[in-house]
Parts: C-alpha cells; structure tokens; sequence
C-alpha cells in the first residue's frame, strides 16, 4: 500500500456533470482469477462498461477498486508496448485474494480515451521518436481524453462509498474525489519494466505524474 500524494492536475480530462448508467444484466464468470459476479452497465452515450465483483461491497467502506482503461491490444493481444495486461490480470488476483474488491473494465477509454486507431496511429508516431505525451499532441489529441462520470455512477450504483484505488495515475484519484467518492488509500500494482515498454514507463512518470518509484 501506497501513500495518497498530491494529484496531477491538468491532464484530467473533460467531465460530464452527469452520465447515467443502466445495469443492463448480470451474471456469474469463472475466470483464471477466480469466479467473479460480473455487472454489464450502460451509460447514456451508448458506451458499456463491465464491474466484476468478488465478495460483498456492504457498508460501502473501503473498497478495493481498480478502474481499468480498455486497452485491446494489451489486455487482449497481449501486447508488451504496455503494462495494461498484467495489471489487469494482478488487480482481478488482488481482489481474489482480498475476497471483497471491484474491477471496473472501462470500455470508451481505449488509447487513455482517443480510441483504438488513433492510438495505433500514435504508435507510428512512438516509432519516429515522439514519445507517448507529444505523439497524442502530434494529432491533435488531448494528451489524455478520459472522462470517469460514469464509472463513478457505477461505483454508487453498486453502494461504494470510498475506495482503496488500485493505480498509479494522480489523475484517477482526482476523478474519483472530484465526483464525491473519496480514496482513503492507493495501492500500487505490479510494474515490470521490459525494453518495450521502458520509455513509456519513464514518460508517464516523468511527464503525466505517474507513482512509478520502480522504474528506473
Ligand atoms: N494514446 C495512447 N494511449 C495509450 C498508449 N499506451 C497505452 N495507452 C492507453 O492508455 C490506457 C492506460 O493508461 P495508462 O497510462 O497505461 O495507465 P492508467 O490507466 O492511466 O494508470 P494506472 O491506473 O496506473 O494503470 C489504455 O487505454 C491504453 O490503451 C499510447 O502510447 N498512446
Ligand atoms: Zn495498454
């Protein structure tokens, strides 16, 4: 468990005062992780977002949450550009473990919420030496375009109150403070920097205020 520090700021995106949601089914999934109950919602923009839970959110106190940015090509393909992957996989194990937690898979926030192509098309980007910050700026893009009005109506929807957040990113605890739900702790996940993603690791740290101690 990590310190909450200072939050970063100006690269919180644009939100919405007011994005409901709709639950539109839930049912059992067994995973590798364990067995989750997973909560399908719809926000108002058409946009759905899926809550896996473990345990029971109760008092609503105090809940091991991780809202997770839609990553396809790291967390379905496996790619090794970044560490969405295994940080989804270890925060669904955490709460395993804990046996009371939520993982929010945030859909609508792929490529840190300019979409899929745009985020490739700031690979090529990446590739001619821009680094993850300029390549968004490159095109045009907000460096950074999430917007978390709807998985904090989630987050109530289910009776959380407060939170222990799973991140790294100063940007995730403001969204949640902002919208009325307090972060009593941040936990940091597991970070293994490789020679793919070492810039990318170094940047987020260096230029979006990222608690990544470990990276060297
Ligand atoms: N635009 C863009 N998006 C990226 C890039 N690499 C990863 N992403 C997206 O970034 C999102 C994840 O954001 P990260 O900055 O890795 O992590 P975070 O969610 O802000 O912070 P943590 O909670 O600590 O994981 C996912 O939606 C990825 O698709 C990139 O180079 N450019
Ligand atoms: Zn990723």
């Amino acid at each position: 468990m990590t310190e909450l520090q200072e939050p970063g700021s100006e690269l919180l995106g644009q939100q919405h005062p007011s994005l409901p949601v709709v639950r539109v089914g839930e049912a059992t999934l067994p995973t590798t992780s364990g067995t989750f109950r997973a909560v399908a919602y719809r926000q108002a923009d058409g946009v759905e977002h899926l809550a896996l839970l473990t345990g029971e959110v109760g008092d609503g106190h105090d809940v091991l949450v991780r809202m997770h940015s839609e990553c396809m090509t790291g967390d379905v393909l496996g790619s090794l550009r970044c560490d969405c992957g295994p940080q989804l996989h270890a925060a669904l194990d955490a709460i395993s473990a804990e046996g009371r937690g939520i993982v929010l898979y945030l859909r609508g926030q792929e490529g840190r919420g300019i979409g899929l192509a745009e985020k490739i098309a700031a690979y090529a980007l990446q590739e001619q030496g821009r680094d993850t910050v300029e390549a968004n700026l490159d095109l045009g893009l907000p460096v950074d375009a999430r917007d978390y009005t709807g998985a904090v109506a989630v987050l109530r929807d289910l009776g959380v109150r407060d939170v222990e957040l799973m991140t790294h990113n100063p940007v995730k605890v403001e969204a949640l403070q902002a919208h009325g739900v307090p972060v009593v702790r941040r936990r940091d996940l597991p970070v293994a920097p490789t020679s793919d993603n070492l810039r990318y690791l170094r940047t987020k740290r260096d230029r979006m205020g990222h608690r990544l101690p470990g990276v060297g």
